[in-house]
């Protein structure tokens, strides 16, 4: 086995030992590694195939490395869940990369751990590869993210609403899996020494400029408004913005009933579950603050020990989400729309006319001509005077992003074994900005309204 394999680091274990639970995942019947991500593989510095044959994508450890579970807890749909954690997911550990980079290799589907609660710990084939499409896809875009490292078939089938499907195990890398859940858990648990060892380990790990805990947390606010502002750029709904699912590091990760919005409406929701459209679209950025303050309430008792004072503090921070956000959204508009300033009216304008004509998001910033869009030309036209592009654009505008209906059209046809159309796809939004001759279909919104359901 490759050194950077069998050298599987466990600092986030030896941290915080209070926050895991030893634990190896369940054996599997007839394990087949179905796609394997050679360019991710090849920048952590592991050989593809002695990876697939190592057996530790589907959790085959070598000796001495100790997979855990990680606990957390969180708010899910706005309601405290005190006990999370890895319910079918498991750390096998980190892997420095050769330019010093520390990732968690996770598996999820992995099997039931002690915080299962009612799960059966499994994964079905659909939701993995999407997992792995869409992390793929947003790490093309330039966002940050897990990444899927392989997805294997397990032989078995799972038991799920829609009837029996095609088990999988995901093998995803991120740069950590560190939630705001993980504070809230240590907090609730262990109280501010284990709160204290989580946060020193967090600010060595991601945000080592960070001068004490308050501004480790201002890093923490910034990193995710930042990433927001990205996700609303692209038109990307997580779908499922619990605080367990809110990364410290900054980055994406749970990819369950996520998608990418056709039509431009802040109401747009995929996810099966949602039913308020807490989750929606336009919802995105006050929800990430609203986890956020969740952090902050954890971080309380390590930013003053007067508690009014600590309160203070943490309010100041938070409410510094607003401002950042804006101006990553608005700098990120420009750059769409060919501008050398932001220009936040015409930005306002053009969205609410997008909205009213029920305009494509991702087509709109790529069409030749934008005006053949619109229903109402005249009132394009009244907007367009104003627009005044001086820059390039195309790097600004993803051409290809994983439109719902064809990721759903690719899942099925791999559920049912002709894996083709998934990776006809997944090559496609691997180079969005990038014109692909004869893949026009990919550019085309889909009929809506779409839900994703929320199966697992
Ligand atoms: N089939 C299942 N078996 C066991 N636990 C599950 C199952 N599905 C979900 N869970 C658990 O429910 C909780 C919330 O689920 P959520 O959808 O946020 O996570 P997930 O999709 O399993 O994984 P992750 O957030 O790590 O990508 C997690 O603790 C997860 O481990």
């Amino acid at each position: 086995m490759s050194t950077a394999v069998s050298q599987l680091e466990h600092t986030y274990a030896d941290a915080v030992p209070d926050l895991v639970l030893n634990w190896s995942a369940a054996p599997v019947r007839n394990p087949s590694a179905l796609v394997v991500n050679d360019e991710l593989a090849a920048e952590l510095g592991l050989d593809p195939r002695e990876l697939v044959g190592s057996g530790l994508l589907t959790g085959t450890v070598p000796e001495g490395v100790q997979p855990v579970a990680m606990a957390y807890s969180g708010h899910q749909f706005g309601m405290y869940q005190p006990r999370l954690g890895d319910g079918r997911a498991l750390l096998l550990g980190e892997i420095v990369d050769p330019q010093g980079h520390r990732h968690d290799l996770h598996l999820k589907g992995s099997g039931r751990t002690r915080f299962a609660r009612g799960g059966d710990g499994r994964a079905a084939l659909g939701p993995m590869l999407r997992e792995y499409l869409m992390g793929e896809a947003m790490h093309a875009l330039g966002i940050p993210t897990s990444r899927g490292l392989a997805v294997s078939t397990t032989g078995e089938d799972v038991p799920r609403d829609t009837g029996l499907l095609p088990g999988a195990v995901l093998a995803r890398v991120a740069s950590s899996h560190i939630r705001v859940g993980t504070f809230q858990y240590a907090a609730a648990t262990g109280g501010p020494d284990l709160v204290r060892a989580l946060t020193d380990h967090a600010i060595a790990r991601h945000h080592p400029e960070a001068t004490d805990v308050l501004d480790f947390y201002r890093r923490v606010v910034h990193a995710q408004a930042a990433l927001i502002a990205q996700w609303m750029l692209v038109g990307f709904v997580h779908g499922v913005m619990n605080t367990d699912n809110t990364t410290i590091s900054g980055e994406t990760i749970d990819y369950g009933p996520c998608a990418f919005m056709d039509r431009y409406d802040p109401q747009t929701v995929f996810s099966s579950i949602d039913h308020a459209g807490r989750y929606a679209y336009g919802n995105q950025p006050p929800i990430a603050r609203w986890n956020l303050a969740r952090l902050g309430e954890a971080l309380l008792p390590l930013i003053d020990e007067d508690s009014d004072t600590a309160i203070e503090k943490a309010t100041a921070v938070v409410q510094e989400f607003g401002e950042v956000y804006e101006r990553h959204f608005q700098a990120g508009m420009a750059a769409k729309l060919g501008l050398r300033e932001p220009d936040p009216d015409l930005v306002a304008d053009l969205l609410a006319l997008l909205h009213a004509q029920q305009v494509d998001w991702t087509g709109f910033f790529r069409a030749g001509t934008p005006r053949d869009l619109f229903l109402d030309r005249d009132a394009y036209d009244a907007w367009a005077a104003r627009w005044h592009p001086e820059l390039d654009r195309d790097h600004a505008n993803p051409l290809y992003v994983p439109r719902n209906h064809l990721v759903d059209e690719a899942l099925t046809a791999a559920e049912q074994g002709d894996l083709a159309p998934f990776l006809e796809i997944l090559e496609v939004v691997s180079a969005p900005y990038t014109e692909q001759p004869g893949r026009e279909r990919y550019t085309e919104p889909g009929s809506g309204p779409f839900v994703t359901y929320c199966g697992t």
